[in-house]
């Protein structure tokens, strides 16, 4: 259980890593009070809304332990990620994304609700910059505004987390926190677990080179179990900086229900996991969709040499008769290919074993394949085709909705949003203002600087210490808040490097939204790309004259300043921030043409710009990101 010292007795212990840990079997839990002492007299220093939040989580941990048969086992635990291995980011002022919610006094619901800028992009208001203020509500993460859940036991998969409310789609229902380590050494402990014998893992990938392991520090969703039909899903979050995972809710979920997200395992050889979820999709082993699994399937080896199933002596289900995926079908739900109502896996064959009967054989044929009571059509065609003329899930009989139409549905709301922050990015970065601001600040005859040489970086730091913390565009009017946004500049380029790893799959549906969110996002690459030329050549010789070459490292320093280029620099600044503006859209194209096409051969297919264009777009805006930094 959480802090375990072992050492009997009770009392408070504070924990040099999480702050206040919790030790005793006495069950107390103490408040996060701290006494301070102010002029020789102790004020008591009352618990942060977080701080409460932790605290009666903690609380509720010991009781539900305490009317459990079992014990949980030992982790400590916490309410927000322990970053050790780097430092944690420290989010400067211009990365901050500032929304434009306005708080209309006869609508509760006003501030920062689905509507939200930051919302949609999936990243928490700033305190302190939110025009909200302490109304906003899109700062759960930070607040540890969790769901209500509780502890349960299962029969065949340990602890479980279930929901202690109902529950509607999309709601936020926890963080997963956890220790935050490399990928390197997430592998090693993962390759150690296993060693030891330890079939429970709590490793979750957070980034290309970051996994959360919340085996000795984490929250209550370290309990959640994996389902291969689940109610729940992850979703990374930025969150002042940082990136953040937090389970949320992808069905209505009644209370009582337990909670289930896909783990999306990969198997890389050793020991393979049976899968106990019982849905009717269950693939039966963790991990039989990744590419060393299948492999091992196909061929034997490589993997297969040192493969094992833990409780081998567990006969529910032979490896063999795991399913054998092809390739091509990575993107459709296998249960879009399965008769719903025959509870099943496929094996290598293409013969589906009834898991309830083991050793009964049935051939499952294409006319067999019920998704939306088809006719001589591919069942991936159809389960297509029903989504576009239906977003909304839909029940019947004849499918199976939670399992086709949902995740479908979800895509196309996704979607929606980001065709708005694209309208908001390019409505907030009028090409008028963008010209005038270049000609009157940049241009090196321009006669502007000199005027405005002594009043502009006055202004400029004028606007750095002001109380308020919000910065201005100097071109746009008084109130105006500035967007600014270089972490979407860092996920343009996992995202498309993700992509550009991702295999292609030889042929794949193409709706028309599709083609015109992808039609939409060409134009944005195209002015955006024009854009950046013109900002790189306009800037370039004001940024070059403020910089010389340092002849004993050959490093560019800044030179020394006078009070004109003071102001270049000042500009330079500014005109970075314009540039991040072009981040923000060719990062939101780049999840445009993601996400309405989830492939890149469609974009060849219709003469799109194709996601290498985009790639090469953002690479070059990397580039010239760092030069003029
Ligand atoms: C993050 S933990 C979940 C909590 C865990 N049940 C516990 O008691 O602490 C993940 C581990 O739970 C077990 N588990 C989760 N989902 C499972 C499933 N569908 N089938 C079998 N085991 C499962 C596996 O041992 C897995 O390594």
């Amino acid at each position: 259980m959480a802090g375990d010292s072992g050492e009997g007795g009770g009392g408070e212990q504070q924990n040099s890593r999480t702050g206040w840990g919790i030790y005793d079997r006495l069950k107390k839990v103490p408040r996060f009070s701290k006494d301070v002492t102010l002029r020789g007299r102790k004020v008591d220093v009352p618990e942060t809304a977080s701080e409460s939040a932790t605290r009666r989580m903690v609380e509720d941990l010991f009781k539900q332990e305490a009317d459990a048969a079992e014990p949980l086992g030992d982790f400590v635990q916490i309410e927000r990620n322990e970053i050790t291995h780097r430092r944690p980011k420290r989010q400067e002022e211009a990365e901050i994304t500032v929304c434009e919610c306005v708080i209309e006094q006869e609508n509760p619901e006003s501030p920062c609700g689905d509507q939200c800028l930051n919302m949609m992009t999936c990243t928490e208001c700033t305190p302190g910059f939110c025009p909200s203020k302490d109304l906003c509500r899109n700062q759960r993460f930070q607040r540890c505004q969790y769901a209500q859940t509780k502890l349960v036991k299962t029969e065949t998969r340990g602890w479980g987390l279930a929901a202690a409310q109902d529950l509607k789609a999309g709601d936020f229902v926890i963080e997963y926190c956890g220790e935050v380590i490399p990928v390197k050494e997430a592998f090693q402990r993962a390759k150690a677990y296993e060693t030891a014998g330890r079939s429970c893992w709590y490793l979750i990938n957070l980034n290309g080179g970051e996994y959360i392991d919340s085996i000795q520090s984490g929250n209550l969703a370290r309990f959640i179990n994996h389902s291969c039909d689940p109610n729940c899903e992850t979703v990374k979050w930025s969150v002042l900086g940082e990136e953040r995972i937090g389970i949320f809710a992808t069905k209505d979920i009644v209370a009582g229900t337990e909670l289930t997200y896909d783990y999306k395992p990969t198997w890389y050889g050793g020991a393979r996991m049976r899968c106990s979820c019982g849905a009717t999709s269950c693939t039966g082993f963790f991990g039989t969709k990744s590419k060393a699994f299948q492999i091992y399937m196909r061929e034997g080896a490589p993997f297969g040499k040192d493969a094992y199933t833990w409780e081998d002596e567990d006969e529910r289900l032979d490896v063999e008769e795991a399913e054998l995926i092809d390739d091509t079908e990575d993107d459709a739900p296998l249960s879009a290919f399965i008769d719903p109502t025959f509870i099943g896996k496929r094996n290598r064959t293409g013969h589906i074993t009834n898991a309830k009967n083991a050793g009964t054989v049935t051939k499952v044929t294409a006319e067999k394949s019920p998704v939306s009571g088809g006719t001589g059509t591919s069942p991936k065609k159809e389960m297509t085709a029903s989504v576009e003329a239906q977003p909304a899930p839909v029940a019947g009989p004849s499918n199976n909705p939670s399992e086709t139409s949902a995740p479908v549905s979800r895509r196309v709301s996704i979607l929606k949003k980001d065709k708005l922050k694209a309208q908001h990015v390019l409505g907030r970065f009028k090409e008028s203002s963008k010209k005038k601001a270049i000609k009157a600040y940049v241009a090196p005859n321009s006669t502007k600087p000199e005027a405005q040489a002594d009043k502009e970086p006055k202004k400029d730091q004028e606007s750095r210490h002001s109380k308020k913390k919000v910065r201005f565009d100097d071109d746009e009017p008084p109130g105006e808040k500035k967007l600014v946004d270089v972490s979407m500049f860092k996920r343009a380029r996992t995202v498309i490097n993700e992509l550009l790893l991702s295999e292609i799959p030889e042929s794949y549906p193409i709706s028309e939204a599709a083609c015109t969110e992808v039609e939409f996002a060409q134009e944005l690459a195209m002015s955006t790309e024009s854009d950046l030329k013109k900002i790189c050549e306009e800037i370039g010789p004001a940024v070059k004259q403020f910089y010389r070459r340092d002849e004993s490292t050959s490093e560019e320093v800044p030179a020394p300043r006078n009070e004109e280029e003071k102001w270049i620099e000042a500009r330079c600044k500014h005109l970075r921030n314009l540039l991040n503006f072009h981040h923000s859209i060719a990062w939101t194209l780049c999840r445009l043409s993601l996400t309405s096409s989830a492939n890149p051969t469609m974009h060849a297919r219709n003469g799109c710009t194709s996601p290498i264009v985009i790639y090469e777009l953002v690479v070059s805006s990397i580039r010239f990101f760092r030069w003029i930094r």
